[in-house]
């Protein structure tokens, strides 16, 4: 099926509103998401190749900030061999109910349950595996730390978290040629410099990024004792860290 093409940002705006996942974006979002993060279908894909391998019978696998569902039914359909649930959250209202109705149009061997709340509120137990792919950034900084707790927690041994996040390279010069790269990706996939830099603006406020080096200090400090970096394409990476 063909997905709707992102226009949001392509006429000028008097003055640019922080960035939501309101109905608008959550139309256009399969569209958005795979012309602006560098890599997005290999990470999805991946995500269902660790699942294959680290999703243990009868445990349970959260996706943390699912939006549309893309992570969650890669993992569905890699864990064919292993009956496990699927537990999938967003507080966008317009994303889950989106979600609801795309997941229930496959015949799935492991059925993904979607929840429409913040992933703060949600228990997590008997995960063998936890997926955040392009959330963290969305969460206050100062909450990250207490999620990455719960989640440790929440996973049984040698469980794994995928997390992906665009981040912030620590030198300037370096930082600028990464997002220069990432603007240059966008501009190849259609995108105006008006669409990029009224993009940028909205997600200037409510889009915090880490560096790298936080990311891992602050596994490691909730106690994975692994940290692996998997994926990186300019300033966007997916690391999976291990229990
Ligand atoms: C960039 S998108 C994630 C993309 C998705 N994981 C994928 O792989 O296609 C970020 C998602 O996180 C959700 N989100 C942000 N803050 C959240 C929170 N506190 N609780 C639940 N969901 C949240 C947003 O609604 C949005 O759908
Ligand atoms: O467009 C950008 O510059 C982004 O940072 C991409 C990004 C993300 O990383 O989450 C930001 C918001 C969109 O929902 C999709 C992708």
């Amino acid at each position: 099926m063909a997905h709707k093409s992102d226009n949001i940002f392509a006429k000028p705006m008097q003055s640019v509103r922080d960035f939501a996942f309101d109905e608008a974006v959550a139309d256009v979002f399969p569209d958005m998401i795979q012309r602006s993060v560098p890599g997005y279908e290999s990470i999805i894909h991946t995500i269902g190749e660790i699942a294959s391998r680290h999703v243990s019978t009868h445990s349970r696998v959260y996706d943390l900030g699912s939006s549309l569902g893309a992570a969650s039914l890669s993992i569905a359909r890699a864990t064919a061999d292993h009956p496990c649930e699927i537990i999938a959250v967003d507080n966008s209202p317009a994303m889950t109910e989106r979600c609801k109705r795309i997941v229930a149009g496959f015949s799935l061997p492991n059925p993904i349950k979607v929840i429409c709340d913040d992933i703060q509120n949600v228990v997590i137990e008997n995960a063998s595996m936890v997926v955040m792919n392009f959330t963290m950034q969305f969460i206050p900084p100062a909450d990250r730390k207490a999620l990455l707790n719960k989640i440790y927690a929440g996973l049984n041994p040698g469980g794994v978290l995928v997390l992906s996040e665009k981040i912030r390279h620590p030198s300037t010069a370096g930082n600028e040629l990464l997002i220069d790269l990432h603007h240059q990706f966008k501009r190849n996939n259609g995108y105006s410099e008006l669409e990029i830099s009224q993009k940028r603006a909205a997600l200037e406020k409510v889009m915090l990024i880490d560096t790298f080096a936080d990311h891992e200090k602050r596994l490691r400090d909730s106690g994975f004792a692994d940290v692996v970096m998997w994926f990186k394409c300019y300033n966007f990476t997916s690391l999976v860290a291990i229990k």
